[in-house]
């Protein structure tokens, strides 16, 4: 019988690897995390969630007067187990059991627990996301998770890079938000991050684990 407790070889192989590089670098990338099935199913919820209109209306960016307002990101918050998020499921439980295998090895980390996941959706009417830290003041959030469902994403055309500026190296990472790929970096100071202006609606889902 399957023992949950032991994770999956290519799991542990997979586990193994994040460490490696979130030790190294802060930052990691697994493309391919669910296969083209899964993960096509995950952006069918999504849109879905879309077309139910649960998201928000969209953080304010910038108002020109009364009328013109430009919005940003749009959101909403799942958690496993909501209704129409089987597949959301799927993926929080994947990235929890990963997590499960990474752990003790995440540097002064112990990691305790996870917020839900934040769906976000940036229209793509040039909105992004200005430079930021998610966790500037030790709120407890230790790594970021990203989950990109984006399929033929062309950056030069489409905009929405993420760019990261790694406070010990003085290089960037920019990462494309691509289709079943997910991410991985300190939610801390040691990554600021901003998302480039996006000009084709773009999905995110972020998890942040605490410890
Ligand atoms: O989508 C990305 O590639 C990176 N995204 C972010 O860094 C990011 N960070 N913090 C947030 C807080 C509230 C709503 C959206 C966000 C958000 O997209
Ligand atoms: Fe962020």
């Amino acid at each position: 019988q399957s023992n949950s407790l032991v994770a999956h070889p290519s799991e542990t192989k997979l586990a193994d690897y994040v460490v490696r590089c979130l030790i190294d670098y802060g930052i990691c990338v697994v493309d391919r995390f669910m296969g083209n099935e899964k993960g096509s199913n995950v952006l069918q919820e999504v849109q879905q969630l879309e077309m139910s209109g649960v998201f928000s209306s969209g953080q304010l960016v910038s108002e020109t007067d009364a009328m013109q307002k430009i919005r940003g990101d749009k959101i909403v918050w799942v958690e496993k187990g909501d209704a129409g998020c089987d597949h959301l499921g799927l993926l929080m439980g994947r990235l929890d059991s990963l997590l499960l295998a990474c752990n003790g090895r995440l540097g002064r980390y112990n990691i305790s627990g996870r917020t839900k996941a934040m769906v976000a959706n940036y229209p793509g009417h040039g909105a992004g996301y200005v430079r930021h830290v998610d966790n500037p003041n030790e709120d407890g959030r230790c790594i970021t998770a990203i989950y990109y469902l984006n399929k033929d994403w062309d950056i030069k055309r489409h905009g929405g890079l993420l760019r990261i500026f790694p406070a010990k190296f003085n290089q960037v990472a920019d990462i494309e938000p691509k289709f079943d790929r997910l991410l991985f970096f300190w939610s801390d100071r040691r990554n600021p991050h901003e998302v480039q202006p996006a000009y084709r609606m773009r999905y995110a889902i972020t998890v942040w684990y605490f410890d």
